[in-house]
C-alpha cells in the first residue's frame, strides 16, 4: 500500500505536533498519525519587514514555534520528543500579510480586502528533530513552504457582517476558514486546498520521503529549508525499496529504545518478579511496534477505549503515593516500592509497568525511577504539581463520570447518584460539606491554577489596571501571578468565608504577596468589592445563563466606564466540534453542575448584554482560554 510506509515512520516515534489550531490536529489525525499536542507558546511577533517574502515570514515563525516547545519540553524535563512540527497560515493581498484577525474591526478590514480578488496562501513548516545528548538539545530543522492561490467572489456588507458575526473568521488566517461558511466565500482553488485549512499534507508527506527514503548518499545537511521538495509523489515507495528507515543521525536513539525494550520483566509472581532475567527474552521482529497495516487499525478508538484504564493508573499511583516515594528514594526495585505503599509485589509492579510504559516512570535494570515531568507534575510536593487535581479526579470526577449516562439521559448533575447528598446550594452541598472534600477540592483548583495562570495573566495587556478583584479566587493562584506580572497592581480575592479560611497554606513562600488580599462573601448575594478591572477564572461555567446575567449585571453595576473584566476558561469553537478538551470539559460540568462550557460567541453576547464591549477572545493553547472585554 503505497501511503503506508510514509507515515509509518513516524509510528515508532515520539510526535509533537506544536499547534493549537484544531484543524492541524485533524487533519494529520484523519491519515493515522500519532503524535501529541503541545501548543506552542511563541508569540508572532516576528518584523516582517525583515524578510524578504512572505514565504519566509511564514517558515521562520513555524520554525520559531516548533523550536519553543522542543526547548521547553526538554527544559521543562518532559520526555523530549523525536520530532516537533510547527505550521504557520498566512494570507498575501496587495503586499499585506494578513494572519488572524484580533477583533471583528480586523476581520471586517481583512475580508473586505479580499473581497473579488485573488489571494494567496502561504502555510510555512517545520519538522524539527530532537536529540537529547548529554542532557543538551541537538536540533535539525528541515522546513518548507506551500503556497494556494484562492479567489474570493464580491462581498456585499451585509453577507460580510454576517459572516463575521458567526464568530468564524477570529481564530483563522486571513479572517476566513475555506473549510466552514467560508467556503461560501470562495470562487476557486488554485493549488492545495488542505494547505489554505492550515497544515499542507501532500508536501509534507514528500518531505518525509525525502528525509526518510533520501536517495543513496543523500544526507540532511543537502535539505535546503525553503527548497521546493525534489521528491514529485510518494505512492510508489514501500519499506523494501528505502536503504534507510530513519534519518541517520537518529537511528542510534532508535536502538536505545529497543534496549529499553528488551530489560522488561514479564511475570508476576512475588518476589521473583524484580529480577530481569536476559535469558527469558523471546526473540520479537519489530520491537518499535510499526503497523504492518495501519490503515486497518481502529487506532484512536483503541486509545479511546484505552483511556479509562491510563487514567486510572496515574490516579492510582498518585493515591498510593508512587511518585513521592520515588522522588525521594531515587530508583526502585518492585518489591521495595510494594513493601513501601503496603501493596502487593505483582499488583504493583503491574502498576509500574503500565506508568512506564504510559512514560511516566523509566525502567531500567537497576529498577523504577520518576520522568523528570513526575518530579515536576506529580509529586505532591512539588512547587508545579498537579496531584491535587488527579485525587480530584479520581475522588470525585470519577464517581460523577460512572453517571454519564444518566446525565446524559436526564439533562442534570449526578451528585446525588455519586455521593448520595443533593447539590442544592453547588459549593456548599458538593465542596465545602467536609473539611477533607473542602480542602481536596481547593488542591484541585490550586493546582489547575497554578498551571494556568502565567498563561492567562499574559494574555492580555492588563497594565492600565490599578486594582483588580478576583471573584471566585480560591486560593489567589491567579491573584499572585497577575501582581507578579504587573507589580502596579493590588488584588482581592474574593470568595466564600469557608475558602477564605483555608488560604494560607497556599501561599507562594518567600514571594512578595502584598499587593493580595482575601475578602469573604458571596458574589450573588454580598457587594462586590471596588476595582477597576474584575476577574471570572472558571466561575462562569458552573453556572446557567440566568445566573450569569446575575451576576454580570452586579459587576456591570460595579464597574465604572473603561474598567475591564478578564473571564478565563475553556472556550469552545462556534462550531462545537473541535475542541475536544473543552467538550470533554462541558460533559465534566454537566455531571456536576448546572453549567457548561461556552463558545466565544456565547460569551460575547452574555458581556455585550450588561454593556462590556470589544470582547477579544485568545486561546492560550494551555486548559483555559482568556476573554477581555471593557465597560463602555
Ligand atoms: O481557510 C482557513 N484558513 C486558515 C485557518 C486556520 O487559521 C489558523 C492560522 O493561524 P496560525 O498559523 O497562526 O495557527 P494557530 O491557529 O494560531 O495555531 P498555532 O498554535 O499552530 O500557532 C490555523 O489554525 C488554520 O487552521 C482555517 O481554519 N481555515
Amino acid at each position: 500500500m503505497a501511503l503506508k510506509p510514509v507515515l509509518g515512520k513516524l509510528g515508532s516515534k515520539r510526535v509533537v505536533l506544536a499547534s493549537a489550531s484544531p484543524r492541524r490536529q485533524e487533519i494529520l489525525c484523519n491519515v493515522g498519525l500519532r503524535f501529541e499536542v503541545v501548543p506552542s507558546w511563541f508569540k508572532e511577533t516576528l518584523e516582517k519587514s525583515s524578510f524578504a517574502t512572505p514565504y519566509k515570514y511564514a517558515i521562520e515563525t513555524a520554525k520559531q514555534k516548533a523550536l519553543e516547545v522542543a526547548n521547553r519540553m526538554h527544559v521543562k524535563h518532559l520526555r523530549t520528543p523525536d520530532i516537533v512540527i510547527g505550521a504557520d497560515t498566512i494570507v498575501t493581498v496587495d503586499e499585506y500579510i494578513l494572519e488572524k484577525p484580533v477583533d471583528k474591526q480586523d476581520a471586517y478590514r481583512m475580508l473586505s480586502r479580499l473581497s473579488g480578488k485573488e489571494h494567496s496562501v502561504f502555510t510555512g513548516v517545520a519538522i524539527v528533530h530532537c536529540n537529547s545528548k548529554d542532557n543538551r538539545l541537538e536540533t535539525e530543522v528541515t522546513d518548507f513552504y506551500e503556497e494556494t492561490k484562492v479567489k474570493f467572489a464580491d462581498l456585499s456588507e451585509e453577507l460580510l457582517w454576517d459572516y463575521i458575526h458567526s464568530g468564524e473568521p477570529m481564530d483563522k488566517a486571513g479572517g476566513y476558514g475555506i473549510q466552514a461558511l467560508g467556503g461560501m466565500l470562495v470562487e476557486y482553488v488554485h493549488g492545495d486546498f488542505l494547505n489554505v485549512v492550515g497544515f499542507p499534507l501532500n508536501h509534507f508527506c514528500k518531505k518525509l520521503v525525502e528525509l526518510y527514503y533520501p536517495p543513496p548518499k543523500h544526507t540532511l545537511h543537502h535539505i535546503k529549508h525553503d527548497s521546493v521538495p525534489s521528491v514529485e509523489t510518494f505512492e510508489n515507495i514501500s519499506d523494501e525499496e528505502s536503504d534507510s528507515s530513519s534519518p541517520i543521525q537518529y537511528k542510534d536513539a532508535i536502538k536505545m529504545d529497543r534496549s529499553k525494550l528488551h530489560s522488561s520483566g514479564g511475570g508476576c509472581s512475588p518476589g521473583s518478579s524484580n529480577i530481569i532475567k536476559p535469558n527469558c527474552m523471546v526473540p520479537v521482529e519489530n520491537w518499535n511496534g510499526v503497523m504492518e497495516n495501519p490503515d486497518k487499525f481502529p487506532s484512536k478508538i483503541v486509545e479511546l477505549l484505552d483511556g479509562f484504564r491510563a487514567s486510572k493508573a496515574l490516579f492510582v499511583a498518585s493515591k498510593l503515593k508512587v511518585f513521592d516515594l520515588l522522588k525521594n528514594k531515587g530508583v526502585l526495585q518492585s518489591v521495595d516500592v510494594a513493601n513501601t505503599i503496603n501493596a502487593s509485589v505483582c499488583g504493583t509492579e503491574r502498576l509500574l509497568d503500565a506508568c512506564a510504559a504510559l512514560g511516566l516512570l523509566e525502567k531500567t535494570i537497576q529498577g523504577y525511577s520518576n520522568t523528570d515531568s513526575a518530579n515536576t507534575y506529580l509529586a505532591s510536593d512539588s512547587e508545579d504539581s498537579l496531584h491535587g487535581y488527579i485525587i480530584h479526579s479520581n475522588d470525585h470526577l470519577w464517581p460523577l463520570f460512572t453517571h454519564l449516562e444518566s446525565a446524559v439521559k436526564e439533562g442534570t448533575m449526578q451528585n446525588y447518584r455519586a455521593f448520595g447528598k443533593k447539590s442544592e446550594n453547588l459549593f456548599q452541598d458538593s465542596y465545602y460539606q467536609s473539611m477533607e472534600v473542602k480542602q481536596r477540592f481547593m488542591a484541585a483548583m490550586h493546582s489547575i491554577a497554578k498551571l494556568t495562570a502565567k498563561d492567562v495573566a499574559t494574555a492580555f495587556d492588563l497594565s492600565q489596571f490599578r486594582s483588580a478583584c478576583d471573584l471566585g479566587g480560591c486560593t489567589g493562584a491567579l491573584a499572585n501571578e497577575l501582581v507578579q506580572k504587573y507589580p502596579n497592581l493590588k488584588v482581592t480575592v474574593f470568595d466564600l468565608p469557608e475558602v477564605i479560611a483555608n488560604v494560607s497554606h497556599f501561599q507562594p513562600v518567600g514571594q512578595h504577596t502584598a499587593p493580595v488580599t482575601f475578602t469573604s462573601g458571596d458574589f450573588f448575594k454580598d457587594n462586590l468589592p471596588a476595582a477597576d478591572l474584575y476577574i471570572l477564572s472558571r466561575i462562569l461555567h458552573d453556572w446557567t445563563d440566568e445566573k450569569i446575567h446575575v451576576l454580570l449585571s452586579k459587576i456591570s453595576a460595579a464597574c465604572k466606564p473603561g474598567c475591564g473584566l478578564l473571564l478565563s476558561e475553556m472556550v469552545l469553537d462556534d462550531e462545537k466540534k473541535n475542541r475536544s478538551t473543552a467538550l470533554l470539559q462541558s460533559l465534566n460540568m454537566l455531571v456536576q453542575t448546572e453549567g457548561k462550557e461556552r463558545s466565544g460567541s456565547e460569551y460575547q453576547s452574555l458581556l455585550e448584554h450588561h454593556g462590556f464591549t470589544s470582547v477579544k477572545i485568545r486561546l492560550t493553547g494551555n486548559l483555559l482560554d482568556a476573554i477581555f472585554c471593557t465597560k463602555c
